[in-house]
C-alpha cells in the first residue's frame, strides 16, 4: 500500500508550485481513509532519467514505456505543455518508478538535476512534402536550449537526442557542450534505432523471418540517402537478389516519408519511435548498469569515416559508449550508397556546427 503512494508523495512536495494542490488534495484524502498515518516512500536505487518534450506524440508513449522499464527509479517529464496531466496519468501506474512532471523553461533546471539519461523528443515533426531538414530553423533553437540546460545541471548525463534533423541535432549538442566544457564525447548519441526496426521489419517480411530474429546493421545517418542499410552483413546470413536489394533500401530510406505521407499532415512516426526510443535508453540504461556485449547503431562522434559524426555499430557500457565498432567489409553497392551518404552529412554537419557557432 506504502509503494502505491511513493509517486504521488514525491510530486507533492518536490515538483512545481502548479502541482502542489493537485498532489496534496490527493494525499489529503489518503490520508483521511488510511487515518494521517501514511508514510511518503523515496525512490527505489537505480537510474534517474529526464524526458524532454514528454507530452509529445513520441514523448508520451516513450514515458509510459519507461515507466515500464525496471532499471528506472526516477522519471522526470519536461515540457513546454500538458505536464500536469500527463504525470498525473502516468504516476498511476503500478510500476517502481516515481514521477515528477516540470512545466515550462523555469522548471528545465529542476527537471534536470541528478539525471543519469535524458531523452529528448521535444520539437516540432514533419508533414507531407518536408525533408527532415525543413525542422531545423525552429528543432535547432529548441535543442540548443535543452542542452544548454544539460551542460548546466547535469553534464554527466547519457544524452539520447531524437529530435530532427538529428544529422544537425547531434552536432549541435557536441557544440553546446563544447561551449559549455563539458563535452565528452561518449555519452552523447543520436537516436537512429527507428531505422534498424523498420529494416529487421522489412526484412524479415522479405525473408519470411520473425523480425525479432534479424538483425540489420544501418549506417551514415538519419535521412534519406544517409540511411544506409548494411544488407550484406544481415544476421543471419542471408543473400537477396538485386530488386529485393533496391526495393529494400528504398524502403528503409523512405520509411520515415511513407508514415508522414500515411500520417497526411497529424505527423511523423510516433509510436514505433517511441518503441525504438525506449528500446535505446534501455540498451543505454543496461550499458550504465554494468551489463556486457550491449551493441546499438548509433550517431555519434565518430572516427569511422572522415566525418567527424557517423551512425555504425556501438559497444555501450559504464561510461556510455565504450567502443565504435568498425564498419566491416561493404559491397559495391554499398560503397556508392556511402559516398551519397557522406556528402549529405557532412553539409548537414556543417549546418548544425555553424548554428551554434555564428
Ligand atoms: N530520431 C528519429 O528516428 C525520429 C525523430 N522524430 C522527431 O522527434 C521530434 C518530436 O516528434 P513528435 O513527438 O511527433 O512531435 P510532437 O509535436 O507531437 O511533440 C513534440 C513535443 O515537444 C514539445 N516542445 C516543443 N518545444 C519544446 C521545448 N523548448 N522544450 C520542451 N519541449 C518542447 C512540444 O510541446 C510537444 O509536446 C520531431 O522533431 C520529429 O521529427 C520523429 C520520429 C523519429
Ligand atoms: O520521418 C520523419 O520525419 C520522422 C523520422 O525521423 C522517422 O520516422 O524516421
Amino acid at each position: 500500500m506504502d509503494g502505491e503512494l511513493s509517486g504521488a508523495s514525491e510530486v507533492w512536495w518536490v515538483s512545481s508550485q502548479g502541482f502542489i494542490p493537485m498532489f496534496r488534495t490527493q494525499m489529503e484524502e489518503v490520508s483521511i481513509l488510511r487515518g494521517s498515518n501514511c508514510r511518503a516512500k523515496g525512490a527505489a536505487p537505480g537510474l534517474k532519467v529526464a524526458v524532454l518534450g514528454a507530452s509529445g506524440g513520441i514523448g508520451q508513449p516513450l514515458s509510459l514505456l519507461m515507466k515500464m522499464n525496471p532499471l528506472v527509479s526516477v522519471l522526470h517529464l519536461y515540457d513546454v505543455v500538458n505536464t500536469p496531466g500527463v504525470t498525473a496519468d502516468i504516476s498511476h501506474m503500478n510500476t517502481g518508478a516515481v514521477v515528477r512532471g516540470f512545466l515550462g523553461q523555469p522548471q528545465l533546471e529542476n527537471a534536470l538535476t541528478g539525471m543519469d539519461l535524458v531523452i529528448i523528443p521535444a520539437g516540432i515533426p514533419r508533414k507531407p512534402g518536408m525533408t527532415r531538414d525543413d525542422l531545423f530553423n525552429i528543432n535547432a533553437g529548441i535543442v540548443r536550449t535543452l542542452c544548454e540546460g544539460i551542460a548546466k545541471c547535469c553534464p554527466n548525463a547519457i544524452v539520447n537526442v531524437i529530435s530532427n534533423p538529428v544529422n544537425s541535432t547531434v552536432p549541435i549538442a557536441a557544440e553546446v557542450f563544447k561551449k559549455a566544457g563539458t563535452y565528452n564525447p561518449k555519452r552523447l548519441l543520436g537516436v537512429t534505432t527507428l531505422d534498424v526496426v523498420r529494416a529487421n521489419t522489412f526484412v524479415g517480411e522479405v525473408l519470411g523471418l520473425d523480425p525479432r530474429d534479424v538483425n540489420v546493421p544501418v549506417v551514415g545517418g538519419h535521412a534519406g540517402v544517409t540511411i544506409l542499410p548494411l544488407l550484406s552483413q544481415v544476421n543471419p546470413p542471408c543473400s537477396f537478389t538485386p530488386e529485393e536489394i533496391s526495393y529494400l533500401t528504398s524502403r528503409i530510406q523512405n520509411g520515415g516519408t511513407e508514415v508522414v505521407e500515411a500520417k497526411a499532415g497529424a505527423g511523423s512516426a510516433t509510436l514505433s519511435m517511441a518503441y525504438a526510443a525506449a528500446k535505446f535508453a534501455d540498451a543505454c540504461l543496461r550499458g550504465l548498469h554494468g551489463d556486457a556485449g550491449i551493441v546499438e547503431c548509433s550517431y555519434v562522434d565518430s572516427q569511422v569515416t572522415e566525418l567527424p559524426f557517423f551512425a555504425s555499430k556501438v559497444l555501450l557500457g559504464r561510461s556510455g559508449i565504450e567502443e565504435i565498432l568498425p564498419l566491416g567489409p561493404l559491397n559495391e553497392f554499398e560503397r556508392a550508397g556511402l559516398e551519397k551518404a557522406k556528402k549529405e552529412l557532412s553539409e548537414s554537419i556543417q549546418k548544425g556546427v555553424s548554428f551554434v557557432n555564428k
